[in-house]
């Protein structure tokens, strides 16, 4: 089953094109690794799959309906968000948004906890229920985020460069976590980064994006100078060793 299909997809900011006729299909149980330059449009490209920003109709496909339509049917985890000072437990965090569309606090029923309590336990964190926010740890903040993007049970899991405020300990801790959840409940993962390297062992395929193409492959396929000096519109080297990739400008 195709969880994700773009067909001759334009998305526009204002006046600028930032992609164009892009095409792709992403089944379901694949973890991919966005990956692109700064500014090169890999929170655009999530947003128009949540149907934040707007696109021509039928250009896009989740789970064979239109982003709006399938929108219960994605957890979002959004670019670094300030959660330090909330004033709030875990619990109460992730119930916050146990209705998806209302701000504030609800008044929970016992099967708002119960489900609250089953995202806590998918990701290992069951003791950060009663736990202040300002008091985690960056990676405790980032499976509470996970938990909550579980809610109602999505089948595609969008997160938007999650590692940019972890160290290397919490990145795999994080990444085993992903991986888990993606092969038990056959999850379709999206995620963004600047740096492939954790990704390696784990992800099944890159989508890598710059002037406004976005090529879709396996990391043998996609990462290499050629494409990405196509891409990035300078000229690229693409060094591999062992399980580890490095990319840098050839000049
Ligand atoms: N409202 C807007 N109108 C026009 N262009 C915009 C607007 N907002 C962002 N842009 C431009 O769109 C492009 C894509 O931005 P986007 O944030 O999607 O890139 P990104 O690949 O996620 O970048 P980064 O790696 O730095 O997070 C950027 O060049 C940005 O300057």
């Amino acid at each position: 089953m195709n969880v994700i299909e773009c067909q001759n997809l334009d998305v526009r900011l204002g006046s600028c094109v930032i992609l164009s006729q892009l095409n792709l299909q992403i089944k379901d149980n694949q973890f991919i690794g966005i990956f692109g330059p700064n500014g090169s449009g890999k929170t655009t490209f999530m947003k128009a799959l949540l149907g934040i920003i707007p696109c021509a109709e039928n250009k896009i496909k989740i789970l064979g309906r239109s982003p709006n339509k399938a929108r219960k049917q994605i957890g979002y985890i959004p670019q670094y968000r300030e959660m330090e000072s909330f004033q709030l437990t875990g619990k109460e965090f992730i119930a916050t948004s146990i209705r998806g569309h209302k701000w504030g606090l609800p008044f929970l029923t016992k099967q708002d906890l119960y489900h609250i309590d089953a995202v806590l336990d998918h990701v290992h964190a069951k003791e950060l229920a009663g736990v202040s926010l300002s008091e985690m740890s960056g990676g405790q903040r980032q499976r509470l985020l996970l938990a909550q993007a579980l809610l109602g049970d999505p089948k595609l899991i969008i997160m938007d460069e999650p590692f940019s405020n972890l160290d290397p300990k919490w990145v795999k801790i994080i990444l085993s976590l992903l991986k888990e959840l993606q092969e038990q409940r056959g999850l379709t993962i999206l995620l963004s980064t600047h740096d492939l390297n954790p990704l390696m062992k784990v992800m099944d395929q890159v989508i890598c994006i710059g002037n406004q193409k976005a090529i879709l492959g396996d990391v043998s396929q996609v990462m290499t100078s050629d494409v990405l000096t196509q891409l990035y519109g300078f000229p690229i080297d693409v060094v591999k060793t062992n399980q580890h990739l490095f990319v840098t400008t050839a000049c």
